[in-house]
């Protein structure tokens, strides 16, 4: 029995680190296989809603004290709808509770059919899925899967022609989640990119294991896509300075490997040009940086500077002295970060019983509380967002806009980013983030424009016109005031001190609009003209020995678990 209390345990618990399903496949909480528990309740959502019915005109929830609302929805969908029925011993109380009213719910079961129609048991199915479409209503934010091909290892013809073989190609994000069609979409903007249905799996997929594909939100790619372009790149070396997990260094190496010659015709100039310095200043998740570039089959590309603070390399080291492309993308609030919200959302039949008990996940009975499960018509899932997994790319999260945090985070991200100004052959720079504030996003471009280094150096926006096609033709660009209450940071004046040419060169993405991504920040900087190096030491970081708490990173225990978006 305890399938059903693990799979109850597992839809009530906080859906925080990791995927819903590796949530499950690594919970240490459950008896059962994980396999089952997931299988269980991706099964059981997929009827919900007859499931509800049925178990209400069953009226068995009034008359069973033991049952709890969404006990009860997983017991009766083993009990209507698989072969094997319920996998509990014949005694236990759960499956009594259930089987005492086996012709009852039989005949709801057959009413429920009969009424819409339907003749067989898959016929039924797709009736239920398109009631569930119609009633989520007009589709506004579909977050898609969005899986980026890996040119190092593979190409877009390739995986069209096995990974995709069997998808249907659409052309908008609503059509990917037409039930009974598998569909695809070759993203518009991003090259080398696809989206396909929320929820899909790849990670038990060849293309996937191998580094092939990689799943990476839409927005993520803009980065080294802006970086890079759509040419082939004819600048220096390449640096990524805060990189773990390494979504971003991975892209910069797949979008080279695209235009570098061939190994043996490689010199040490091209060498040097397809070259990618990626570093993150903690150890643990330089790891994990390492693992995903090693995978992404990009050893030879790119070296990986385990646990180096950005802020302490020095420009003038002449490992960097032909480096000129430098994408940072440093820790932010995270705000953008859509929780996974990969957590089926069970509709459950309501509960009229006076009793005020219920199960635990163990089986213990205990007083209920107003939070419980079944209290309400759906499990409970935070409504705010959620930081993901552990190779997450953002390590920080802040709930709210706790403003003191953004002002700290809006001063580090500005020195790390003058600190990428002041590398002597570095011509153009990305800076991004995924919050959705102000204050760590067009604040911290105001201010770098603004810095010493950027006006010596002459360091401007990337202007629309000049960024690659994709990137061009993205419609949300910066803004000079907050969406929303709080956004800039409560309490703080917020100078945003751009031209609307400056403003046109800023990429946002914003969480819960119809281009499925999540909240996003992007602007690059060139520089026209002559360099004035002046002393570069002098660019060091004036600040060496200063506290650094303001970025004081949680070494979670981020064991690899496959790429991540
Ligand atoms: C938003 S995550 C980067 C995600 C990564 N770009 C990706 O796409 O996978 C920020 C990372 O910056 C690192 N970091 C923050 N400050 C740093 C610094 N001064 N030097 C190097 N790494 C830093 C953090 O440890 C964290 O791993």
């Amino acid at each position: 029995m305890s399938l059903y209390y693990d799979a109850v345990s597992m839809l009530t618990a906080p859906a925080t680190g990791g995927s819903f399903k590796s949530r499950i496949y690594t919970a240490r909480n459950i008896k059962s296989s994980p396999a089952q528990v997931y299988a269980l309740i991706i099964e059981a959502s997929k009827w919900d809603i007859l499931l509800k019915e049925v178990i209400e005109a069953a009226g068995i929830l009034k008359l069973e004290p033991k049952l709890t609302p969404l006990l009860s929805l997983l017991l009766v969908h083993d009990h209507l709808l698989t072969k094997s029925g319920l996998a509990a011993t014949s005694t236990h109380p759960l499956r009594l509770a259930i089987e005492r009213h086996k012709t009852r719910l039989r005949g709801e079961f057959t009413k429920a059919r009969v009424r819409r129609g339907c003749a067989s048991i898959p016929d039924l199915k797709d009736a239920i899925q398109k009631e569930k479409l119609a009633l989520q209503g007009p589709l506004t934010s579909i977050y898609p899967r969005w899986v980026r091909i890996n040119n190092i290892l593979t190409t877009m013809s390739h995986q069209l022609s096995t990974t995709f073989a069997g998808y249907e190609r659409v052309h908008t994000l609503a059509d990917l989640v037409i039930p009974g069609r598998k569909t695809m979409l070759i993203d518009p903007h991003v090259p080398d990119l696809i989206a396909v249905a929320p929820g899909t799996e790849f990670i038990t997929s060849a293309a996937y294991k191998n580094g092939e594909i990689i799943l990476q939100d839409k927005a993520s790619c803009f980065p080294a896509y802006l970086l890079i372009g759509d040419n082939t790149w004819t600048e220096g070396g390449l640096l990524d300075g805060c990189a773990a997990p390494g979504n971003k260094t991975t892209h910069m190496a797949s979008l080279l490997s695209k235009s570098s010659p061939t190994e043996n015709s490689q010199t040490k100039e091209t060498q040097e040009k397809y070259h990618v310095y990626s570093m993150d200043q903690s150890q643990l998740r330089a790891k994990t940086l390492q693992k995903m570039v090693t995978t992404a089959g990009a050893d030879k590309m790119v070296t990986v500077l385990a646990g180096q603070d950005f802020l302490a390399l020095d420009p003038q080291d002449p490992r960097f002295e032909n480096v000129s492309g430098l994408l940072l993308d440093p820790s932010c609030s995270g705000s953008g970060i859509i929780g996974r919200d990969d957590v089926p959302k069970l509709v459950l039949p309501e509960s009229t019983s006076s009793s005020s008990t219920s199960f635990s996940a163990g089986g213990k009975k205990r007083k209920r509380r107003p939070d419980d499960e079944g209290t309400s018509n759906r499990t409970k899932t935070p409504t705010t967002p959620t930081p993901t997994s552990a190779t997450d790319e953002n390590d920080v999260s802040v709930s709210g806009t706790d403003t003191e945090r953004l002002v700290k985070l809006s001063n580090l991200q500005t020195r790390i980013v003058e600190h990428a100004l002041s590398f002597p052959a570095a011509t153009r720079v990305t800076y991004s983030t995924c919050s959705i504030h102000l204050l760590e996003n067009e604040a911290v471009v105001s201010r770098i424009l603004a810095s010493e280094v950027a006006k010596r150096r002459r360091w401007r926006v990337l202007r629309r016109e000049e960024q690659p096609v994709g990137m061009r033709k993205w419609k949300y660009r910066g803004i000079r005031k907050d969406r929303g209450e709080g956004e800039g940071g409560k309490g703080v004046e917020v100078d945003v001190n751009l031209s609307d040419e400056e403003l046109e060169g800023c990429l946002r993405c914003w969480p819960g609009d119809e281009e499925g991504t999540g909240g996003f920040f992007v602007a690059g900087f060139v520089r026209d003209g002559d360099v004035e190096d002046g002393n570069g030491a002098e660019y060091q970081r004036k600040d060496q020995g200063q506290d650094q708490d303001d970025d004081d990173e949680e070494e979670e225990d981020d064991e690899w678990e496959g790429f991540s978006d």
